[in-house]
């Protein structure tokens, strides 16, 4: 618990050394916060703080990743200028340059004695403050995207002069003569490769490729953007598909920095840094689901939809020699049926039983939190999944951002929507009528499945069923199937001998799975709610009751709570969801 008391000074040190430029320290500081708030969160957080302490140690871990990227954009201009050690790890530097014998450079002894220098030039990138100090930005200020900015209001960059030591220190500015202000120069290499990181992220519209098919005879494209750095030696290996997640995986190939190669992230940035790094860590973050830990066995009925699953998705990784040609693996699988009725659980079991990699997306949050960035982030989404194939993509509410095209549809969703046929029609590496024939051995079996689930399949846009090649019908639960629920909902809960299932069936004819997962909650709670209506107690009091409270359920207890619980689904609903399934399901 010490540890995190000490959170908030930690991070401090962290914010300071960063504005310092003692950077490596930064990072030290920064890198124990976050480990801080994991144990945390492993141990002794509250279950109902943990969403809390995730966005605390994203923020933290968004300062981190900017702290990273000052040191690598400065490394790399002190390489470009030839200024010896790298300073930028919180060295002095040297205060002259031998590549610019004429020029001085700013330490702060020599500060006082410099020309002020050249107005800055209208601010070309939004984001770090990098970009404005490469720019020339003005060194007396605190300059708008300084590092006292970007770490937050209340602390300022600057020394006990008013200055700022990071600006001072390594403002190109200060290494040039006095220049017509409206006048820039050329990018230095160095510079040219900070604008390419921002502005030539593979990802934007306007840098990509077309999206092309892959056969076996192409190698996956490159994925760094063009400009960025080259790939170090150990990224540029051949995919590794182990999981990066995988306890065992590091240990056996010896060490953290291998470990580090197989997240997308260093794949795509060897040092974790790029344009898109905040997008990547996101979804690594958010998106991707470790481990989903869902079996078939907790799932009640639906004998056929799991058997289609398993045929979908398990055997073409089992047998990928049999599920080529006309057998190609489906190229995305609808789950289509009322709300309750474990669409997601039937898609975190396929993943979980398969082994592969979970993607849970929500379609609306792709939709409007990434407003702008949807449909780079849908990319980075695909190119991820195909990393770490075989994947499953679960994109639940798919009619929320695949929803039939219109005239005054917004800009933004059509863009989403093209750029979801594009990726689905290149997801899956084996799913290429004529190509599947050349794969290699390592391509086999690493593909890539789009499950989408809806209520509303009849808003889908034509375009995006079509890709979804089997749409299966997942139903309100049968008898067999409520019985079934009880049984799954019950488990370890002692039930009254009064308790006569059947009774219970035929009061809950047309509920759904979350529907009964509900009464059974409600239930359980009676002997608590009615303890407390007797007035006898308090709240004080109860909370010091609860072996006594823990009685079996009654059959009286279902029916208290049945008062409070009525089924979700309607008849003409369900008539909507047989018509549908008559027109384009699959048996
Ligand atoms: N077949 C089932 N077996 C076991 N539990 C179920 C089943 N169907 C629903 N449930 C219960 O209902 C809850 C919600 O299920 P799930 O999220 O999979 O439904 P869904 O069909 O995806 O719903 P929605 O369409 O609203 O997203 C589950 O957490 C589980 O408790």
């Amino acid at each position: 618990m010490s540890d995190i008391e000490n959170l908030p000074k930690v991070i401090m040190l962290a914010r300071e050394n960063a504005i310092l430029g003692n950077y490596v320290e930064s990072i030290k500081h920064y890198e124990d916060g976050v480990s801080t708030i994991n144990s945390f969160m492993n141990t002794y957080a509250p279950r109902a703080t943990k969403e809390q302490w995730k966005v605390v140690e994203s923020s933290i871990q968004n300062e981190l990743v900017h702290v990273k990227e000052i040191v690598s954009i400065n490394d790399e201009f002190i390489t470009s200028f030839g200024a010896g050690p790298k300073s930028s790890h919180g060295g002095g530097g040297k205060s002259v340059n031998n590549n610019f014998p004429n020029v001085e450079i700013v330490t702060p002894e020599n500060k006082y004695m410099m020309k002020p220098p050249a107005p800055a030039p209208p601010p070309m990138s939004h984001k770090p403050p990098t970009y404005n100090q490469f720019r020339g930005g003005d060194p007396y200020s605190n300059p708008k995207g300084s590092p006292g900015q970007y770490f937050g209001k209340d602390i300022n960059g600057s020394n006990e002069n008013g200055n700022n030591f990071y600006v001072q220190n390594r403002n190109p500015a200060h290494f040039q003569e006095e220049k017509d202000p409206d006048v820039w120069d050329p990018p230095s290499p160095s510079r040219q490769n900070a604008m390419n990181r921002r502005q030539g992220s593979k990802w934007n519209s306007k840098n990509r490729k077309p999206a092309v098919k892959r056969v076996a005879s192409q190698k996956r494209p490159p994925p760094m953007p063009s400009g960025a750095r080259p790939p170090k030696e150990e990224s540029k290996r051949k995919k590794n598909t182990t999981k990066p997640w995988d306890a065992e995986g590091p240990k056996k190939r010896g060490g953290g920095k291998q470990k580090k190669a197989e997240s997308f992230l260093y794949h795509c940035y060897p040092d974790g840094v790029g344009p898109d790094t905040d997008l990547i860590s996101m979804l690594e973050k958010d998106v991707l689901d470790k481990n989903p830990q869902v079996s078939f066995d907790d799932i009640a009925d639906l004998d056929d939809a799991k058997n289609t699953l398993q045929e979908a998705v398990l055997l073409p990784i089992l047998m990928p020699h049999y599920f080529k040609g006309i057998r190609r693996p489906w190229r995305g699988v609808l789950l289509f049926g009322p709300p309750g009725t474990g669409k997601t659980m039937l898609a975190k079991a396929v993943a979980t039983q398969g082994k592969t990699t979970f993607f849970n997306v929500s379609a609306s949050s792709l939709a409007s939190k990434w407003r702008g960035e949807s449909e780079k982030l849908v990319r980075i989404l695909f190119e991820m999944a195909r990393f770490y194939a075989p994947s499953v993509i679960f994109i639940d509410e798919m009619d929320s951002i695949a929803s039939k095209r219109s005239s005054n549809e917004h800009e933004a969703n059509r863009k989403v929507k093209s750029e979801l046929l594009i990726q689905m029609d290149g997801a899956n590496v084996a799913s290429s009528a004529g190509g599947d024939e050349k794969l290699d051995e390592s391509e086999r079996g690493k593909s890539v499945l789009v499950l989408a689930a809806t209520n509303r399949p009849w808003d889908l846009d034509e375009a995006i069923r079509r890709r979804l090649e089997k749409r299966i019908y997942i139903p309100l639960p049968t008898e067999e199937g409520l019985r079934q629920l009880f049984k799954i909902n019950l488990k370890g809960i002692r039930g009254g001998e009064d308790i006569s299932i059947s009774e219970l069936l035929k009061k809950c004819k047309g509920f759904s799975g979350a529907d009964i997962a509900i009464l059974c909650r409600e239930a359980a709670m009676m002997p608590m709610r009615r303890k407390l209506a007797s007035g006898k107690v308090n709240f004080y009091e109860l909370a010091k009751m609860e072996k006594e409270l823990d009685v079996p359920i009654e059959l009286q207890d279902f029916k208290e709570a049945l008062k409070n619980i009525s089924k979700s689904v309607s008849k003409d609903n369900l008539l909507d969801y047989a018509k549908w399934m008559d027109e384009f399901g699959c048996k």
